[in-house]
């Protein structure tokens, strides 16, 4: 599907940044921008060249709002409509669905973010969803007095630089209304949003980690699992028509329309590579035909890889696998993509989620050396760490 990424805030543009890098030349990717109030942080991306890095808010200065979620609403009411004109180059009236990316702690992405979905709403009939990435608890707590406070405004430059009292890993910015603003802000996107996606940076650290030091592997994460969701069904140009086709209503059913919180879970599973000769011995060396996949191996590579996806780590705790809506795309060289496993992994996911509008599509990629699975759970039961958050403010 034609999807519109726009990246607001510090967590946002670098999100955005990363898709750019990973996924230009895809065909879902039809349109990248990157907004935010800090020049340093937008001047720090890479991929995106001046034409799809913007600065709003003169107000700020150039520099972040440092964690001020009401000084990020106004900015945001006031400049909305500026930055959905700022996008016309990329042509949003052609894309399928817009995802805004947002630091939920912060204060310019975070304040930014209603308004804009509002404003897209407004303008385009395509769904708005939200990627918000959910503040570590480490972000709230008073820092040791040897790290010294970090300011939230100096974020984006101590997230990437600072050394912490270990001198090796980058600390992570104090702010003290990480959570706060998070709970507002979800609560608002909500309201605005087709569907919201929280990804919890917290779950995704390794021990030892802290959000600094990891940022750039949990974006890629992100990245990975925005392009999983919103490219699955795309074939490249030249390749054969997929069995099952999977469209943006696919996506949007699956996912609702009323502010459902959702969450995305993916897995890849290797597999030989069946273009012109197999393990098995089926095919012939050096042939051209893709070779024959031995059922057995098939089916227990597409069973190991929706479980995975489905009970893996997720962007964000589904617990009890519940969900109100599933769906679960499987991909991966079209012999591998066994319809009778995929069936079974579709029954089985129903059960785990106790639900049984499960969509499916397939992603064949000719050629290709992996079977992968996304399972999309929509309408879940409230995380604890989304009921942490929530009540902050309750
Ligand atoms: N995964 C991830 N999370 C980040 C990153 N940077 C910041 N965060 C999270 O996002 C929240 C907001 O940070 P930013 O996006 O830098 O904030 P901002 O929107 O620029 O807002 P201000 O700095 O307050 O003006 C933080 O509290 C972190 O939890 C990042 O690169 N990756």
């Amino acid at each position: 599907m034609r999807l519109h990424v726009i990246g607001l805030g510090g967590a946002g543009v670098r999100v955005a940044d990363r898709l750019a890098a990973d996924h230009d030349d895809d065909p879902f990717l039809a349109g990248v921008n990157a907004f935010d109030t800090d020049m340093d942080a937008l001047g720090a991306l890479d991929a995106l060249g001046e034409d799809r890095r913007y600065r709003f808010g003169d107000a700020a200065g150039g520099d972040g709002l440092g964690g001020d979620l009401h000084a990020g609403r106004r900015l945001g009411d006031a400049h909305a409509s500026e930055l959905g004109r700022e996008m016309d180059d990329q042509r949003p009236s052609l894309a399928e669905a817009f995802l805004i990316v947002v630091g939920l702690g912060g204060a310019a992405g975070a304040g930014a973010a209603p308004a804009l979905a509002e404003e897209l709403s407004r303008l385009y009939d395509a769904p708005v969803y939200a990627l918000g990435f959910l503040p570590t608890p480490s972000e709230t707590e008073e820092p040791d007095g040897d790290e010294g406070p970090p300011s939230a405004a100096a974020g984006n430059a101590a997230a990437g630089s600072a050394a912490s009292g270990n001198g090796t890993e980058p600390r992570t910015p104090h702010r003290p209304l990480a959570e706060r603003n998070a709970a507002r802000t979800l609560d608002a996107l909500s309201d605005r949003c087709a569907a919201v996606f929280p990804f919890d940076n917290a779950a995704w650290l390794r021990p030892g980690e802290t959000l600094g030091g990891a940022r750039d592997r949990l974006n890629g994460v992100a990245a990975e699992r925005i392009a999983a969701l919103f490219g699955a069904g795309e074939t490249p140009e030249g390749t054969s028509t997929p069995q099952q086709v999977l469209d943006a209503s696919d996506v949007a059913r699956a996912v609702g329309g009323d502010g459902e919180i959702a969450a995305i879970g993916h897995a890849t599973q290797a597999v030989e590579s069946s273009e012109g000769g197999s393990r098995f011995g089926l095919g012939l060396f050096g042939s051209s035909e893709p070779a024959e996949v031995d059922t057995s191996a098939a089916v227990s590579a597409i069973e190991t890889v929706i479980r995975k996806a489905a009970r893996g780590k997720n962007t964000v705790e589904v617990p009890d696998g519940r969900a109100d809506r599933t769906l679960l795309v499987v991909g991966g060289p079209p012999q591998w993509l066994n319809r009778e496993a995929i069936a079974d992994g579709r029954r089985w996911l129903a059960g785990e989620a106790g639900s049984d509008a499960i969509l499916s599509g397939d992603a064949p990629v000719p050629g290709g050396d992996a079977v992968s699975a996304v399972v999309v759970r929509s309408g879940v039961d409230e995380p604890e760490r989304l009921r942490e958050i929530r009540e902050t403010i309750r």
